[in-house]
């Protein structure tokens, strides 16, 4: 079976909303999803190494804080370095989703972020595949699917709310297709 890792974090609930919806994508193709879920900067990232190893696809995530990926995903970003001396990760699927408040908010900046640890290990990325969802502020609607158009990863909104009103169906929508797709595609690569 495609073994499909999801490291993520997210500190107000938000991202991993997004993450759980990424994971029924890829239940749903057949695959087997492994959530974990990082903490902090500062955690002991022996067991997520490990379990993200293990997998044929890795999809990494976090909300944007400050116009980049928040500090415990890029701590376990250097905590990979040993596995990059080795190419360790070399040809296993990429790739990458963030959630923040704004439309925009610099998530492209975060997910450019991902791509870079994606490239830096010579993983295979898999960008969303999917046409803008809207190509107006009018047609935006929180049931479009990929209402924000980006194509390099998922890129979701979530307004001041909780998460289980936001972020929005479209959105959640957008990423069980990405989870999907990832396994679909991985399949396709590893058989
Ligand atoms: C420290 C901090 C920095 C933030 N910076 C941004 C930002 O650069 N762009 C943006 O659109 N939202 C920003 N936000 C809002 C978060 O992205 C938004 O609340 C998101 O839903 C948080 O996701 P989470 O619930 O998974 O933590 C920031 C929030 C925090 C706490």
């Amino acid at each position: 079976m495609t073994t499909v890792a999801i490291i993520y974090h997210s500190g107000y609930g938000h991202t991993a909303v997004v993450a759980e919806h990424i994971a029924k994508g890829v239940t749903e193709a057949g695959g087997n999803a492994v959530l974990l879920k990082l903490e902090s900067a500062s955690q002991d990232f022996t067991e997520t190494l490990e379990a993200a190893s293990r997998a044929d696809a890795i999809i990494f995530g976090a909300p944007t804080y400050m116009g980049d990926i928040s500090s415990p995903l890029r701590a376990f970003f250097e905590a990979t370095s040993k596995i990059w001396f080795t190419l360790g990760w070399k040809d296993k699927v990429a790739g990458g989703f963030t959630n923040s408040l704004s439309f925009a908010g610099d998530k492209a900046h975060s997910l450019n972020s991902i791509l870079t640890l994606a490239m830096q290990h010579g993983m295979i990325w898999v960008g969303t595949g999917l046409a803008p969802g809207a190509h107006s502020n009018s047609d935006a609607a929180p049931d479009v699917v990929n209402r924000l158009g980006y194509y390099i990863g998922v890129a979701t909104q979530s307004d001041n709310a909780a998460p289980d009103i936001t972020p929005p169906a479209g959105d959640r929508e957008f990423a069980r297709l990405y989870g999907a797709r990832i396994t679909d595609i991985t399949r396709k690569l590893k058989g």
